[in-house]
């Protein structure tokens, strides 16, 4: 069955666009970090306080491959980190997949992050001056990894419902 996965950096609004998405066209949709807490019983700070990164993104692969498995129509949002570990960027290009790169200017993502970084331990202890350093080198090294995906929308300057009309506009 049809998986529609939306992937791109922190803060470009994975999360949120799914939500309105699957009001839109009827779909479910499960956020990956949601389902990765529920799995685990531990918000995703505390998996990397705890056990380290690297455990988090081996759940992170098992999880997102429980999700691709299913039998159900359904809308993924990814991790920013996902498809830069453990090949799951091949899995965005897999049957039955569509998916779609949310990008975003540092700009953008520097402004939607600085009000919402502590739940996200990778910039939780950063200030403005790092944070904005680290988005742009991350953002680098991680384009490649987003580019793989099969349809980009830029979502700098537009409303979530816009972000959502451009995506059901590929789904005709
Ligand atoms: N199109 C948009 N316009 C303005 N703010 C947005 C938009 N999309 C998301 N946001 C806001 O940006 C922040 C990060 O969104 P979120 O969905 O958590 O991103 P992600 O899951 O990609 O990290 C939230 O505060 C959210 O409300
Ligand atoms: O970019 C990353 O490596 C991460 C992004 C987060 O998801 P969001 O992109 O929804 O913030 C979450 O999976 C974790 O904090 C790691
Ligand atoms: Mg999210």
């Amino acid at each position: 069955m049809r998986k529609i996965i939306l992937l791109g950096y922190m803060g470009c609004g994975k999360s949120t666009i799914a939500k309105t998405l699957s009001r839109i066209i009827r779909t479910p949709f499960v956020d990956l970090d949601e389902y990765i807490e529920e799995k685990t019983n531990l918000s995703i700070s505390a998996i990397f306080e705890k056990h380290g990164e690297i455990y988090f993104r081996k759940v992170e692969h098992e999880s997102f491959l429980e999700l691709l498995n299913s039998s159900k129509d359904m809308i993924i949002g990814l991790g920013g980190g996902t498809p830069c570990y453990a090949n799951n960027h091949e899995l965005l290009k897999g049957e039955n997949v569509l998916s779609i790169y949310l990008s975003a200017s540092i700009a953008t993502l520097f402004n939607r992050l600085s009000a919402n970084k502590s739940k996200r331990p990778l910039i939780a202890n950063k200030n403005d001056e790092e944070m904005k350093e680290f988005i742009a080198m991350h953002l680098f090294e991680r384009s490649f990894y987003y580019n793989q995906a099969q349809y980009k929308v830029n979502v700098d300057n537009k409303t979530v419902d816009q972000v959502v009309l451009d995506i059901v506009s590929f789904l005709a």
